[in-house]
């Protein structure tokens, strides 16, 4: 059933690695000339004992080590390009993939913030680095295991049945291993997750742990995640490690068994003492692949996991169809019978909620703690998607622009602003790869920030953390407004932006707000304070999710004033509402 489910982003996984199929095959084709050349030091044992010390002729010694030499010599050759060619391949994958997976990690991340969206990177590295290890190159040698068993049961039956036998040990332990280690080792990777979750929020959060004296807990926290991680990993490496051991222990058992057993047949004159040590060695060789597989279970387990996590998040974050572009559109948003439900929820956040606003209006959002108003932010710049209603802006949904075209066209400040690691500059500009020096200092400028920004000591150029680092909390703030009005967007939602603002900032606010409305561009706020709400025409009042009134502001406003008067006075009456 899950594999089912999985099949698509198991397709673009498929589809990924089957674009490197000729290095593949010129892996293989090396690989078979490596394991040829394998035979290089039995062959020249065999000859070393069977001719070189019977005839007693150093000159053919020399021969024979010359091109023994030279023989090594080509296969460390090919056995380096190989390795190198299969290094590149698995960077390639990567490579191909590395947009789609990012793509899909934010943009799970942003409905559904779960492991799967939280390892996807790693997960991509954990196949890539299952690629480029040498445990790759031993599935290439496989093959060649049969190959090298027959070559010693041409020697010698007797010797043949036991390579064999020697192989199918190997073989079964490899699966047994299999089976044991996977649940062990997928526990520690999740508990190493959570440990890293953990001390990865209490870092960011390092302030607030100072400020309350949290850092003993955050300790103890922390350090029973670490303890289960730790113990977790032990408990694999020490099975992984029984393994290893017990199949390293098994092989040169079997290499000695090998040669007491050849020992035994040149005693009754079945096989010569070349043959005997030749076996030996070539046996070494037929199982060693299956030896480093063992070896490095782990990569093979992670690697293995990454693959089943990917194809389950490319198949749950479909790729983006491309879109036809559209015209700039115009400041004309009309919501119709909007729901929304939180993602991972149940409940709807946002109940059939219709409005319409119009180029140069200003819309005011409002509601107590909890009504809707940041889920209808979310909604507007398309971080959710409605579960029911439409959104169109200038005729078209939202679905109709993209994303990433939609950003340009609706600007937003979120609730909590956080800045990503560069320059203000940089922030402004949205990260973008070639900004626009003239566009970033108009949005400052839009966002009343541009004299705020000269006053830091750096400028446009002064550095900020995700956190802001320097920067107060009002700061931070205007900054996130003249981001958010970078590019010229035609609608602005901006969700509480009074909450950090002075009063000078909030005067900035009102003024990019008129300034906006002049142009003919529209703006969304979402307000508890009244002073948020001074340049709104439109109110739109949110209750429990639902639309409980919309219209000119003075109309909302007064008709509130008389409903409250009503309920004021029927309260006030024998029997009324207490
Ligand atoms: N990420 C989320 N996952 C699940 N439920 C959510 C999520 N965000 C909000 N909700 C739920 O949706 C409902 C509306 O929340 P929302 O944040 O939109 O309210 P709000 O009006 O913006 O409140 P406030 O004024 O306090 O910011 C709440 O019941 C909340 O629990």
């Amino acid at each position: 059933m899950a594999r089912q489910n999985n099949e698509k982003g198991l397709e673009e996984l498929r589809a990924a690695r089957r674009e490197s199929r000729p290095y593949y095959w010129f892996v293989a084709i090396f690989s078979f000339f490596v394991n040829m050349l394998m035979l290089t030091g039995p062959l020249y044992m065999l000859q070393v004992y069977d001719r070189v010390l019977g005839s007693r002729s150093v000159a053919t010694l020399i021969a024979l080590s010359v091109l023994v030499v030279f023989l090594y010599g080509m296969m460390g050759l090919l056995d380096y390009v190989r390795g190198r060619v299969m290094g590149r391949v698995a960077a390639r994958f990567q490579n191909r993939l590395d947009t789609r997976v990012f793509d899909a990690v934010v943009r799970r991340s942003a409905v559904q913030p779960d492991q799967l969206a939280a390892t996807g990177l790693k997960d991509l590295e954990s196949v890539q680095r299952l690629m480029a290890s040498p445990v790759l190159m031993a599935i290439f040698d496989i093959p060649w295991t049969p190959v090298f068993l027959i070559g010693i049961s041409i020697f010698h039956p007797w010797l043949g049945i036991l390579a064999m036998s020697g192989g199918a040990i190997l073989i079964v332990i490899t699966i047994v291993n299999q089976w044991v280690t996977r649940n062990p080792t997928q526990k520690s990777n999740v508990a190493t997750f959570q440990a890293e979750q953990i001390s990865d929020q209490l870092r960011q959060e390092s302030e607030m742990v100072q400020a309350l004296g949290m850092r003993r807990a955050a300790f103890l926290r922390w350090h029973e995640a670490r303890a289960k991680s730790l113990s977790g990993q032990i408990g694999s490496a020490d099975l992984a490690g029984s393994f290893t051991t017990l199949t390293r222990t098994l092989r040169l058992l079997l290499q000695s068994a090998m040669l007491g057993l050849g020992a035994y047949l040149v005693l009754q004159g079945e096989l010569t003492p070349g043959a005997m040590i030749a076996g030996s060695i070539l046996m070494g060789r037929a199982l060693a692949p299956i030896e480093l597989a063992i070896g490095q279970w782990t990569l093979v387990e992670r690697a293995r996991k990454g693959w089943t996590n990917l194809s389950q998040l490319l198949s749950e974050v479909r790729p983006e169809e491309p879109r036809t572009a559209l015209p700039r559109p115009r400041a004309k948003l009309d919501v119709q019978q909007l729901t929304v439900v939180p993602p991972g929820e149940q409940q709807a956040a946002l109940r059939i909620v219709s409005f319409n606003l119009e180029p140069g209006q200003a819309l005011g959002v409002i509601g107590p703690s909890g009504a809707g108003k940041s889920t209808l932010a979310r909604a507007l710049t398309g971080v959710w998607r409605p579960a029911g209603g439409k959104i169109r802006l200038d005729g078209a949904t939202l679905e109709q622009y993209g994303p990433d075209v939609i950003g340009e066209h609706i600007g937003y400040l979120p609730q909590r602003v956080s800045l990503f690691d560069g320059t203000i500059a940089e922030n402004i500009s949205r990260l973008s790869q070639a900004p626009d020096d003239q566009k970033i200092v108009e949005a400052a400028k839009k966002a009343d920030a541009h004299e705020m920004i000269l006053k830091l000591p750096e400028g446009y150029n002064t550095r900020v953390s995700g956190a802001g680092g320097r920067l107060s909390g009002g700061q931070m703030q205007r900054i996130g407004l003249a981001r958010a009005m970078y590019g010229d967007p035609v609608i602005l939602v901006l969700d509480e932006p009074n909450s950090n603002l002075d009063n000078e900032g909030s005067m900035a606010v009102n003024k990019a707000i008129r300034r906006m409305k002049e142009e003919g561009k529209a703006v969304l706020i979402m307000a508890h304070r009244p002073a948020a709400i001074a340049e709104c025409d439109m109110l739109l009042m949110l209750e429990n999710g639902s639309r409980s009134a919309f219209g000119p502001k003075d109309e909302v406003l007064q008709s509130r004033v008389k409903n409250h008067d009503q309920i004021r006075k029927t309260a006030a009456l024998p029997g009324g509402v207490r």
